[in-house]
């Protein structure tokens, strides 16, 4: 079994060598692609060095490829890969609201997987993130109406959106000028409302993605959502807080309880302790965090959440490569026939 990713170099792509070195999927070779400025790079996987290569134009030879080099990269080549017998686990947004390609986030819908016609689309990750806690409120309670404001960390702009926050940072710190590249404006002491391109309707695509990602991954068109999408100067994790208004009222002790069993969630929700979601103890954890539920004083019977979540491992790699594991578990993940 060869499995390949492309984008090695980036900021998911390091996540992706990292998650699968845990993982449980069984592979003989890893085969790692990038820009041609990356060519030559050597990047550590099980103790070895392996050497970054140039993403060819055409088909790669691998039973598996992780792309994760941008949707312009997937939308040109993840055909070509599919054709040469690949199946392809996409992190952009390329296929995502293509009919044909299921959505996948395997807590929620990973049966959906078994459907692909040769490539699966790993969700938006502030996306990924809430449905893995709305998810199981839905099934108890159906969700009617959801509301979301996010905190979404300079990492969901890649590496070079960390690289700005560090930099602009010491900048801004030595008494200089803060400036702006990646973001719309300087991100260190601040917060911005803008992430990706503004809709006719006002909303970014950001929040857009929220809205339209939710509904096909719990499979209900008639969910009403709203998002606000917001960049705040952290490294990793995208926080969101979630209003949910309910067809069937919840309390908050049964769905500490139901979040408590639910697969991917960590209940973190002490507030007399202190305990609650944050980046500082989300990062670099697989499970998502959520607390602060309490009731909504606007919906009755619904509720107001709190969630954070490492978006580079559950909004991205480790998504990615539990939807591989899930594969190969029901045995529709299989090596291609080679000369
Ligand atoms: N960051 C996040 O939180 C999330 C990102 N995603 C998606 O994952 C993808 C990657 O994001 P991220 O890792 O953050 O981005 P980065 O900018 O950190 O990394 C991009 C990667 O793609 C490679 N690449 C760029 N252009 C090409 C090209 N023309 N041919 C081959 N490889 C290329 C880069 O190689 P090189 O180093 O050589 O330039 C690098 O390895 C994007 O589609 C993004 O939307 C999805 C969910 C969350
Ligand atoms: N949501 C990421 C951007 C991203 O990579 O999104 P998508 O995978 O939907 O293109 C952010 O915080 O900026």
């Amino acid at each position: 079994m060869r499995v390949a990713i492309v984008g090695a170099t980036g900021a998911v792509g390091h996540e992706l060598l990292q998650v699968l070195e845990k993982s449980s999927l069984r592979f003989d070779e890893l085969l790692l692609y990038a820009s041609p400025r990356s060519a030559g790079t050597a990047l550590k996987f099980r103790g070895e060095d392996l050497t970054v290569q140039v993403t060819p134009e055409g088909a790669i030879d691998a039973d598996l490829i992780l792309a994760s080099a941008g949707g312009s990269v997937s939308q040109a080549l993840a055909p070509k890969w599919v054709e040469g017998g690949a199946v392809v686990i996409d992190n952009s947004s390329a296929f995502r609201y293509d009919p044909e390609v299921p959505l996948v986030v395997p807590e929620v819908n990973g049966p959906a997987a078994l459907r692909h016609k040769g490539i699966i689309a790993n969700p938006n990750c502030t996306t990924a993130i809430a449905v893995v806690a709305v998810a199981p409120l839905h099934r108890e309670y159906g969700v009617r109406r959801m509301i979301v404001s996010t905190y979404q960390a300079t990492s969901g702009a890649g590496q070079k959106g960390m690289d700005e926050l560090l930099e602009e940072t010491r900048t801004a710190l030595g008494g200089g000028e803060a400036g702006a590249e990646v973001f719309a404006h300087p991100i260190p002491f601040n917060v911005i409302p803008h992430i990706d391109a503004f809709q006719a309707n006002g909303y970014t695509k950001e929040e857009m993605k929220v809205v339209w990602e939710t509904r096909k991954i719990l499979e209900d068109e008639s969910l009403q959502i709203s998002c606000t999408a917001v960049r705040i100067p952290t490294l990793r994790t995208h926080s969101e807080a979630i209003t949910l208004d309910l067809e069937r009222p919840a309390t908050p002790e049964a769905a500490r309880e139901l979040l408590a069993g639910a697969a991917g969630v960590e209940v973190r929700d002490d507030p007399a302790a202190k305990l609650y979601p944050m980046p500082l103890t989300a990062s670099g954890k697989y499970d998502v965090e959520v607390g602060r539920i309490r009731p909504s004083l606007v919906f009755e019977g619904g509720l107001d959440l709190f969630v954070a979540g490492d978006q580079l491992l559950k909004g991205a790699a480790l998504n990615a490569v539990q939807i591989a594991e899930y594969l190969q578990q029901q045995g529709a993940l299989k090596e291609k026939q080679r000369a």
